[in-house]
């Protein structure tokens, strides 16, 4: 039996990317990979990210999150996530503690982010600095420091799509910028070719953004072990720097996926601002047979 079963969660979305909030603080307890995949295929607590609460780690943070996909692998940033469990601190009847009032700091296995509450159901991560120079993604050969990577695209055969930016924000991204609707675009198909393109060890998150305006950018995004998703933060995030290094667009834009919004600010000071939405669907408890064959990491 599954030291999980008949615990607690609740059942979120950020901007229409499906989260659940696991609170783990005062146990010992960790999520395995075959746990959280059997977490996301019950349709009662289906995610794209699971997030778990663990006490802090280090001085000065409020907790350290683990950050788990459906296939069950892990990642070092969850934006949309990231304001979920903010939320949960800040509101949540059972998780809520009085001295986290305000500005909380949150760390993952990647760094530290600061949420700031903004609105009711609105909230600010400082998502920290991005990453650029190559050998900081996970690249299978060494690049030479240009702006892009050239990639060999193999069966994907569509000559619109070439030469992505490669922006890490704790998790790696692949942005291919394109001049017409990301939606004629069939990622269903593409996205899985190029997760797993050779030349991300890590494999990748994969965006396609097109630039609507100075400000504004259309974004479609296949997630890294999640697959197609409504809304991905850290994806909007490296989209707006990428596309500020590329002269396309300012320093800040408005990223409408098909979730919802987010807004994306790349401060002068090199750190990147996420403010977007939050929504509580409601709570329920992990059915025990949910993880019946489940106990295998
Ligand atoms: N949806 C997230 C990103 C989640 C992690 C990603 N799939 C990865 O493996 O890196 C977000 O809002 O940032």
């Amino acid at each position: 039996m599954s030291p999980l079963a008949d615990r607690r969660f609740l059942k979120m979305h950020g901007a229409g990317n499906a989260i659940v909030v696991l609170d783990l603080r005062g146990t010992a307890l960790r999520v395995t990979a075959a746990e959280a995949r059997a977490i996301g295929a019950d349709p009662r607590s289906r995610f794209d990210q699971l997030m778990v609460v663990h006490d802090p780690v280090s001085p000065g943070t409020d907790a350290f999150m683990r950050i788990y996909n459906t296939d069950g692998s892990e990642s070092g940033a969850c934006g949309n996530g990231t304001r979920c469990v903010a939320y949960a601190l800040h509101d949540d009847p059972a998780m809520a503690r009085p001295a986290e009032g305000g500005r909380l700091t949150l760390e993952t296995k990647a760094g530290r982010v600061a949420v700031n509450r903004v609105g009711e159901l609105s909230f600010t991560v400082d998502m920290g600095q991005p990453r650029l120079k190559w050998d900081e993604i996970p690249l299978a050969e060494p690049f030479p420091d240009t702006r892009r990577i050239e990639l060999q695209l193999g069966p994907i055969d569509d000559p619109v799509l070439h030469s992505p930016a490669a922006v890490s924000m704790g998790n790696p991204h692949a942005i291919f910028f394109v001049e017409r609707d990301p939606d004629t675009f069939d990622l269903g198909r593409i996205g899985p070719l190029l997760e797993a393109h050779p030349i991300f060890p890590e494999r990748a998150n994969i965006s396609i953004a097109q630039v609507t305006g100075r400000d504004t950018i259309k974004l479609r995004v296949w997630e890294r072990g999640a697959g197609l998703t409504l809304a991905c933060g850290t994806a909007a995030c490296a989209t707006v720097v990428a596309a500020a290094r590329l002269r396309m667009i300012g320093r800040a834009a408005r990223v409408a996926l098909p979730g919802g919004e987010l807004s994306i600010e790349w401060r002068a000071d090199d750190h990147v601002l996420m403010t977007g939405p939050v929504f509580l669907e409601g709570e329920g408890t992990f059915a025990p047979e949910i993880f019946a064959g489940a106990s295998a990491g």
